[in-house]
């Protein structure tokens, strides 16, 4: 046996150099009986031992082209993204996925690249369904899957792996109702393992369920490591080989499209690099359509993976291969990108499996939310994806496994484009491209702007802006105005945030303190004061048990805005004095609060407190700590947050909640808005995650 030994580091020549030297047809390992491959038809090099799997040597041709009915058609005809690699974006057509955006996106210097674009045709097969679901605690319905497919399909993937259904009654019912489906883009798959090695083709359960799916394409997983064969088989690497063999061919004679999952190629290879090819081989000879290396268990490195699909790519020039990889060591998108630039100007492309999210066992598959959009706007890969949903498509999926968003995912994470530090909020105001490698509209994605204590006046102003404080059109004297307020702003802001505050995720308190800060603005109400009681109430009284309950009950004192008119004064003012009371202290405010304000101004409408959060900041005060609330309201599908700090938790959550009703009025009633008493509504906050694929506003 002759091991892998990893080449030398040589960046960017070491692809090309290694296959060449490693790889050429006949140049592989002789050991294991592998014949010289000078007279393999179409230039496949053939092991001695493929003979033995499928009789005859077959021709080969990239047989999924042909399904796909695509092979040979210019990006332009296909409708297809294709994206700048140096800053120039070649002219095309993109199905309404967007050139000029694409155009945009690796416009400047940042988009300048070093790489040549890798000409290779991708075909993106989608393994959410099947692999993704092997992550802890995801489990999806079969009304989950088909929701999922549908969306998958509409963005345009040419694979679906909707499950497994040899395996559990849920993936094969999943299959008789997906043949129901009529899809535009995709071809389903489904997904089993080659025959046991006990049975026949014929008499395998596996193998039946992949035929009754009705998919148009199947799948296999067969091992490529003789070391798995060996020890998870209990089979000898003939026998492995055989149960490929027969596996493929029996689909094969359904006229099935079927793939080869090569499970633990490259650790096979890096072992035995002749067995790893034979198995390869063994599908071949028996007529598969692509056959795909798995790095299963996530430990290859991205110049293993490109070395060794190179020399697989030529050893086995007429195959249609794929990658597949694993997250283990964090490079699972690296390894599936070096796969793909190791078979760039081969023929017969590249099949990359992956998951949205990177969803999948232990810790994930590569994530096709960040491949996708490196293979199409870094390495100007055609993809037929509508890119611009790129971001929609994450979140609903995540949305329908029930998994929390990751704020930091490359392109569709909430926090992909959001800038915080000062220093970059002041640049990106000159020229967004000054911390942005690509234009986020180009993946559906939004540039969001952060306010904290490490904010500048470039943050508090690009706020001004988008709130429509401060408009476009603003003359010289308003804007030196809005930049003397965001100086004052932004101190109150860090002093805020140093007595326990923080305003990332309560942004309505941010508005707040830029309405005040202009000029005209009257606030709706003003609090003068409160006082909280709570104590024991008697259950006494004839024929009661006498058991005490809990009383809390509050006073608050408010002056509001508005009044009986008689004053004659535009916005008079009247004097409020409301009792509530409730479960706690908070509560009992709150009750007051409602009843207050809605009994003053019609427009509160339905809005309600939908979330209260409590942090205690420096615990080691013990009950003198700092308590810092923060206090989600809701008015139908709308939501904003506000914050308040302060060592007394009645205190603190007080100021949040006069918040939270302020900066709804403020909003909403002219008299209180002073000069921007147009601001529009449209953009009022959207809660986290309800909006697919369009800015995510933090309110
Ligand atoms: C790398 C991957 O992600 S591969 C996909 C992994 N996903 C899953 O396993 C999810 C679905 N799995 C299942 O539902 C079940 O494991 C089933 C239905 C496939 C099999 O269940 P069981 O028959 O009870 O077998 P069990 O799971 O205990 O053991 C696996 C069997 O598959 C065999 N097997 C494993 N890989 C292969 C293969 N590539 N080809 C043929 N047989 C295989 C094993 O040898 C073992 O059989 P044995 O015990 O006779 O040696
Ligand atoms: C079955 C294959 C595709 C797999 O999940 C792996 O090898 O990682």
């Amino acid at each position: 046996m002759e091991a892998y030994v990893a080449p030398p580091v040589r960046v960017h020549a070491a692809v090309g150099a290694a296959a060449d030297s490693r790889a050429t047809a006949g140049a592989w390992p002789p050991s294991r009986g592998v014949a010289a491959a000078a007279a393999a038809p179409l230039g496949v090099a053939r092991p001695a031992r493929a003979a033995r799997v499928g009789g005859q040597w077959p021709r080969r041709r990239c047989s999924l082209a042909a399904a796909h009915g695509r092979r040979g058609r210019p990006a332009a005809q296909r409708g297809v993204v294709v994206a700048s690699v140096g800053g120039e974006v070649p002219s095309s057509t993109t199905g309404g996925s967007g050139a000029a955006a694409a155009t945009a996106a690796t416009s400047g210097p940042a988009g300048a690249a070093l790489d040549a674009p890798c000409d290779t045709e991708v075909l993106l097969y989608d393994t959410t369904l099947r692999d993704g679901t092997q992550q802890e605690g995801i489990s999806l319905s079969v009304m989950d899957k088909l929701r999922v497919v549908e969306k998958l399909d509409h963005f345009g993937v040419d694979y679906i792996e909707g499950g497994w259904p040899g395996s559990n009654a849920k993936d094969a019912e999943f299959f008789d109702r997906a043949a129901t489906l009529s899809l535009s883009n995709a071809r389903l798959v489904a997904f089993g393992s080659t025959r046991h090695k006990s049975a026949t083709p014929d008499s395998d359960a596996n193998l039946a369920a992949l035929l009754d799916s009705g998919a148009p394409v199947l799948t296999l997983v067969g091992k490529a490591c003789a070391y798995q064969v060996r020890v998870v088989l209990g089979a000898t690497p003939q026998e492995n080989l055989d149960m490929i063999g027969s596996s493929v061919a029996h689909l094969k004679a359904a006229e099935r499209e079927v793939m080869l999952d090569a499970e633990h190629f490259f650790d096979g290879y890096k072992a035995d690099p002749a067995y790893a090819l034979e198995c390869v081989a063994a599908a071949v000879a028996a007529g598969v359509d692509a056959v795909v290396l798995c790095d299963t268990n996530g430990g290859c490195t991205p110049w293993e993976v490109g070395t060794i699909t190179a020399a697989v790519g030529a050893a086995f020039p007429g195959l249609r291969l794929g990658i597949h990889c694993h997250n283990d060591c964090g490079m699972a998108v690296a390894n599936s990108v070096a796969a793909v630039r190791a078979l760039s100007g081969t023929t017969c492309g590249c099949v990359v499996q992956g998951t949205i999210n990177g969803y999948g066992e232990r810790t994930g598959n590569a994530n096709l939310t960040t491949i996708i959009p490196v293979l199409g706007l870094k390495l100007g890969v055609p993809l037929r994806v509508a890119m611009a949903s790129l971001t929609s498509v994450s979140r609903f999926v995540d949305e329908v496994a029930n998994v929390p968003q990751v704020g930091g995912a490359p392109f569709v994470g909430a926090s992909a484009f959001a800038h915080k530090g000062g220093i970059h909020v002041a640049a990106v105001l000159k020229d967004a491209d000054t911390y942005q490698h690509v234009d986020p509209g180009v993946v559906g994605n939004a540039t969001r702007v952060l306010v904290s204590e490490l904010s500048g006046r470039g943050n508090l102003l690009s706020k001004a802006r988008e709130l429509g404080l401060l408009r476009e059109d603003a003359s010289v004297a308003e804007v030196d105005a809005w930049g003397a307020r965001a100086r004052n702003v932004l101190g109150q802001v860090k002093a805020l945030e140093h007595a326990g505050c923080t305003f990332e995720a309560a942004e309505a308190s941010v508005e707040l303190m830029l309405r005040r800060s202009a000029d005209g603005y009257r606030s709706p109400f003003a609090m003068l004061d409160f006082s909280v009681l709570t104590g024991l109430r008697s259950g006494g009284g004839p024929g009661a048990s006498g058991e005490a309950d809990t009383v809390t009950r509050a006073t608050i004192k408010l002056e509001l805005l508005g009044g009986d008119g008689a004053s004659g004064d535009a916005c008079p003012i009247r004097v409020c004095l409301e009792v509530g009371e409730g479960n706690g202290p908070v509560d009992a405010v709150n009750a007051a609060l409602q009843r207050a304000l809605r009994g003053a101004y019609e427009v509160l409408g339905e809005v309600f407190l939908s979330d209260y959060k409590v942090r205690i900041l420096d615990a080691e005060r013990a009950t003198a700590a700092t308590t810092r609330v923060m206090v989600e309201m809701r008015d139908g599908p709308r939501s904003w947050t506000t914050v308040g700090a302060h060592p007394n938790i009645i205190v603190a959550s007080v100021q949040a909640l006069l918040d939270g009703y302020e900066y709804v009025l403020a909003r909403r009633m002219p008299e209180c808005a002073g000069g921007y008493a147009d601001v529009p509504e449209a953009d009022e906050a959207v809660s986290e995650g309800a909006g697919l694929g369009v800015p995510v506003s933090a309110h």
